[in-house]
C-alpha cells in the first residue's frame, strides 16, 4: 500500500505531535481522570490535514510516539506510518469531526473523570457559581445530546454544542467530557479543570444551594483569565 511521503516540514511536525499526545497522555493518569485504557487524546498536525490519537484499548505504560496513530481529517488512518498496524482509538470519528468542523481547534481529550461523567449522568450542566469556572470556561458547563459511539453523532454533538461557546468543555449525556483546545496541552488543561470544578461544585451543592456570580463579573474574570494570566508565550494568550 503506497505511504504518503510528507515534506521535511510536515515530517518534523508529525514528530512533534506525536510526541506531545504520547507524553499528554500521562497527565490524565496522573490526574486520575481515566482508569485503565479509557479516554484518548489527539493533536492536530500544524500545516496539514492531519492529526495523531492514540491507538484504541492499548495500556498508557505502553504508550509511545512510534505506536500513536496518524489520521487524515476523515479519520482514515494513513497507511504505512508509525503505529498503523494498530487500531485507532474508538472515539477517532468524533475527534476527527470536531477537526473538520472547528478549524480553530487544535487538540481534542475525551476522559471519563468521575464528578464530570456523574454530572453527564444527571444531562445537567455544571452552573458558573466559582470563579474557576468564570475564568476557565467563561460560564456554565453544557451537557450534549445522548450519542452512540461509532458514526459522526458524539462529534456532531460536541461541535453542536461547543460552536461559538465560550466552554472548552461538554459534558456528553450519560457518557462524559471531550474537551477541545488551541493544542493538545490546552484541552487536556481543560480536561482537568472540568474534573477539578465539577468535584467542588458537586461538593458546595450538598452542603447547601448554589450562589450564582453575577454574568458582568464572569465576563470580567474570562477576559483577564484569557489575556492577562499566565505568560505571554501561552498558547490561549
Ligand atoms: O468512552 C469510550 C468510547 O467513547 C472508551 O472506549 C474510551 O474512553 C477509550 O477508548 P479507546 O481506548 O480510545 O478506543
Amino acid at each position: 500500500m503506497k505511504r504518503s511521503v510528507f515534506t521535511a516540514e510536515i515530517e518534523a511536525a508529525i514528530q512533534q505531535v506525536r510526541a506531545d499526545v504520547a507524553a499528554l497522555h500521562s497527565e490524565l493518569t496522573r490526574y486520575g481522570l481515566i482508569v485503565w485504557t479509557g479516554g484518548n487524546v489527539s493533536g492536530r498536525v500544524p500545516g496539514a490535514d492531519l492529526f495523531v490519537i492514540k491507538p484504541s484499548g492499548v495500556s498508557y505504560d505502553d504508550l509511545a510516539p512510534d505506536n500513536m496513530i496518524l489520521c487524515d481529517l476523515d479519520g482514515t488512518v494513513i497507511a504505512g506510518t508509525a503505529g498503523s498496524d494498530r487500531s485507532p482509538s474508538s472515539d477517532t470519528a468524533a475527534h476527527a469531526y470536531v477537526y473538520r468542523h472547528m478549524p480553530e481547534v487544535g487538540g481534542v481529550v475525551h476522559t471519563h473523570s468521575t464528578f464530570a461523567v456523574a454530572w453527564a449522568a444527571r444531562n445537567e450542566e455544571i452552573p458558573c457559581v466559582i470563579t474557576a469556572m468564570a475564568d476557565e470556561f467563561g460560564g456554565p458547563i453544557p451537557v450534549g445530546p445522548f450519542a452512540i459511539i461509532g458514526d459522526d453523532s458524539i462529534g456532531r454533538g460536541i461541535v453542536e454544542t461547543l460552536s461559538g461557546h465560550r466552554s472548552r468543555a461538554v459534558l456528553m449525556a450519560n457518557h462524559g467530557p471531550f474537551t477541545i483546545g488551541k493544542d493538545a496541552k490546552d484541552a487536556v488543561k481543560a480536561a482537568v479543570m472540568v474534573e477539578d470544578v465539577a468535584r467542588t461544585v458537586h461538593y458546595a451543592r450538598e452542603a447547601g444551594p448554589l450562589v450564582p456570580i453575577p454574568q458582568q463579573a464572569i465576563d470580567s474574570l474570562f477576559d483577564r483569565y484569557q489575556n492577562v494570566y499566565g505568560q505571554s508565550g501561552d498558547a490561549r494568550r
